[in-house]
């Protein structure tokens, strides 16, 4: 059984929080992607959990630099996870750890860009991340002969905490569940869906199965 976490890239937080009102009953963690808050900041992290105070709110902040900082922002705003780039260097996921203990939340690590990212995720979960995400971003997805198959078979092979993002939807959930993940992230296949509740919904009951 894989949790689900919906990632919310819209630049709204009116708007995030209407779909996660629709979605929530399916949902066990609220992503704010990159691009909500990079144009809400931390007021948007704060308007999230006011709202739904008993689902974990993630953070997707991508960082880089300044670990510790960063995930002190994150926290102090009300974000149970934030995310760390594992392109970056151990220094900084190690400052976002001693953050997330400080909280008691947790760091999730980022393996956007990675080359080898069954062996950072490795490295990530012995820096003390909670859990590793195995992602093709949305440009990748874009590039040919993109396929989500590359990530449930690195997802096969780590043997730590990991979840997939970068095109889990109906057709790929059940392949991305039996990889074995912690946490399967869908984006566009919620909020870009007619019925975003139903298709959480869909998605919950194939992530359980
Ligand atoms: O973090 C992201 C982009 O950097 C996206 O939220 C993540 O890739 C989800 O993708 P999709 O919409 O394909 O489910």
């Amino acid at each position: 059984m894989a949790k689900l976490q919906v990632a919310i890239d819209l630049l709204n937080i009116d708007d995030a929080i209407a779909l996660a009102t629709k979605v929530a009953p399916y949902i066990d963690i609220i992503e704010l992607g990159t691009p909500l808050i990079k144009s809400e900041g931390l007021t948007g992290i704060r308007k999230m959990k006011d709202a739904f105070p008993d689902k974990l709110v993630l953070a997707d902040f991508k960082t880089a630099d300044a670990g510790e900082l960063e995930a002190n922002m994150a926290f102090g705003a009300g974000a149970d996870y934030i995310t760390v780039l594992g392109a970056t260097g151990d220094s900084t996921i190690a400052g976002a750890v001693k953050a997330a203990k400080e909280h008691g939340k947790g760091v999730v690590v980022d393996t956007i860009g990675v080359k080898d990212r069954v062996k950072r995720a490795q490295e990530a979960i012995a820096l003390g991340a909670e859990f590793v995400e195995l992602h093709a971003g949305l440009d990748e997805q874009a590039e040919d002969g993109y396929s989500i198959q590359v990530l449930i078979d690195e997802a096969t092979r780590a043997g730590v905490a990991v979840s997939i993002a970068g095109g889990v939807n109906l057709s790929s959930i059940t392949a991305v569940k039996k990889s074995g993940v912690t946490v399967a992230v869908a984006g566009a296949a919620i909020y870009g869906a007619k019925d975003p509740a139903n298709a959480a919904k869909e998605l919950q009951e194939l992530a359980m199965a």
